[in-house]
């Protein structure tokens, strides 16, 4: 007999101690299966053996009516005696080996891991599949300190599981609003090997209503794993056209396109942004045919999200931290494209720390920086920083490095500076516009971060419009967010030109006041006249 085929999509542990008042384990078993849980593990910390066996037993014929497995939390004796289909076991638990020589050849064991090197052992010592966790903290199991490891580290392990091809699911705080961003967030840098499911407890069992919990969940799971074996594209967090070879001509065709868009549809652009440029930012949204909004308290930010075109999240003096987090997760759960400006990120522990954790709570469709922010965020000393601005040369090469850290992190990258470097970790763009000036005006990079969110918009409403159809649960943001963030970037900076080439421009102050007019004089043809960009 071989092992059985095993659905570790949507993979309920149970946890009776979690049911709401007055619900039965059983009534909520079954409605789950009815919701579409694809395999059950019974955890019983608690319990004495009879009553584990007792549970078990009677788990498994509910589960049997639906042809899901059944596997026993740790325990060999009590997997054998119900005839389980298996055991999850943790790394203080009876060592995978041992539980292997006492388990049927066909017994399915899953092992817990935290780390690579954990995952490195779960191949060595053959096993089935990996629960990765805990992605997020949760208050079902005393963590004991334990430190959650988010998407990002969910990624790492995935990364070491891809060649065994050993299924893993992520478990560990998974609720509807941060499931397409755990999918999308945890897809393998390099492999783009991703999760086959996740386990969960509270949000099915603690629910009152658990078939459609379950249900919602199932979905969301169907959806992402569709779109990736559908694809087999390296695809982030935002839907273009699979194998859409691109051009200069084409690029330039659907940047003038939305600024056509953004004019006509004038999408609300919600910003929370630093106290330095506020009012440049809401000018520049507004010049060029959208409507800012600079909303900041996390009780009006939720209220917000539904009708947003798009969000920005600048943190350069990072006094409104709660707001972004909330901000940040409702764009996640409405599929609103979420563009991030780490400014000055390298320049202090406080900086990178709430980076990491806002990086840790939310997905960002496109993360704009200058050298020194994005060199921070790729771990690469090669570009120092001094207050919000870069010192020394750029990197040797940085279409490679943006290349990299947009596959690693899932979203659009763009560095600011001379040129400009944009990719989605497939195509990198190189655009060449723009002026010294922009230096001397404070905030053209916040600025640049806005009309990026503004075009993004342009973009997702462009989609929405053609009602092309995508696998759309799983998807964060549908759009084409390249084309956004290229439009977002071509538009500051060729305003920026033309702005410069005024003769009544002569320093500064008249700049930023000739550059406000360009940006909102600019047309899509002298955008596409003046706009340099390479697809290197
Ligand atoms: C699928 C899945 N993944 C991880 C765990 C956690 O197991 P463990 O670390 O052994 O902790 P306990 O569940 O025993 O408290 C799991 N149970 N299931
Ligand atoms: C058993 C376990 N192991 C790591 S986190 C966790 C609990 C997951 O529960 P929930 O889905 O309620 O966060």
């Amino acid at each position: 007999m071989s092992k059985p085929d095993i659905d570790y999509s949507l993979y309920l542990v149970t946890g009776r101690e979690l049911l709401p008042p007055g619900k039965d384990y059983y009534e909520s078993l079954e409605e789950s299966l009815k919701g579409g849980v694809t395999l059950v593990q019974v955890r019983e910390k608690d319990t004495d053996t009879g009553e584990f066996i007792e549970v078990a037993q009677k788990t498994k014929e509910v589960c049997d009516k639906y042809g899901v497995p059944v596997l026993i939390n740790d325990r060999i004796d009590v997997c054998l005696a119900v005839g389980a289909a298996g055991i999850h076991i943790g790394q203080t638990d009876t060592p995978l080996l041992i539980a292997r020589s006492l388990l049927p050849p066909t017994a399915i064991i899953g092992l817990s891991v935290t780390t690579p090197d954990q995952a490195r052992l779960a191949i060595e010592h053959g096993a089935d599949y990996v629960g990765i966790g805990p992605v997020w903290y949760t208050t079902s199991k005393d963590l004991k300190g334990k430190l959650s490891i988010g998407p990002e580290g969910a990624g790492a392990i995935l990364e070491v599981l891809a060649e065994s091809r050993i299924p893993a699911v992520a478990i560990g705080g998974i609720h509807p609003p941060n499931l397409p961003f755990l999918f999308h967030a945890s897809i393998a840098p390099d492999s783009r090997n991703y999760l086959a499911g996740i386990a969960v407890i509270s949000d099915i069992v603690s629910s009152l209503t658990p078939e459609t919990a379950s249900r919602g969940l199932k979905q969301v799971i169907d959806s992402f794993l569709r779109s990736r074996s559908a694809t087999k594209q390296p695809k982030a967090v935002f839907a273009t056209e699979v194998g859409q070879s691109r051009t200069v001509e084409g690029f330039l065709d659907t940047v003038a396109e939305l600024m056509v868009v953004v004019k006509k549809e004038t999408p609300l652009i919600h910003q929370i942004t630093n106290n330095v440029v506020i009012n440049d930012s809401a000018n520049a949204t507004l010049a060029v045919g959208a409507s800012p909004i600079m909303a900041t308290h996390p009780k009006d930010v939720k209220d917000l999200s539904p009708a947003i075109g798009a969000l920005l999240i600048n943190f350069g003096t990072i006094s409104d931290k709660e707001g972004m987090l909330v901000a940040g997760r409702q764009a996640n759960v409405n599929r609103k494209p979420l563009v991030f400006d780490p400014v000055a990120v390298g320049g202090t522990a406080h900086r990178r720390d709430t980076s990491k954790e806002l990086l840790s709570h939310w997905q960002p469709t496109v993360i704009k920086g200058n050298a020194a922010e994005i060199g921070a965020l790729a771990g690469s000393s090669e570009v120092a920083t001094r207050g919000v601005d870069s010192v020394g040369s750029s990197f040797k090469d940085p279409a490679a490095l943006v290349k990299s850290l947009a596959r690693r992190r899932g979203a659009i990258i763009v560095l600011t500076g001379e040129s400009d470097y944009i990719s989605d970790g497939e195509t990198v763009l190189k655009a060449s516009n723009g002026h010294s000036l922009l230096g001397h005006i404070t905030g053209s990079g916040c600025m640049t971060g806005t009309l990026i969110a503004t075009f993004c918009a342009g973009a997702r409403l462009s989609h929405l419009a053609t009602k092309q159809v995508f696998e759309g649960e799983s998807m964060l943001v549908q759009g084409d967010m390249l084309a956004g963030a290229l439009a977002g970037v071509l538009v500051m900076t060729v305003a920026a030109d033309v702005a410069a080439a005024r003769e009544d421009v002569r320093g500064p102050g008249t700049f930023r006041a000739a550059l406000l007019d360009e940006l909102y004089n600019l047309t899509p043809e002298v955008l596409k006249q003046r706009a340099k960009i390479e697809i290197l």
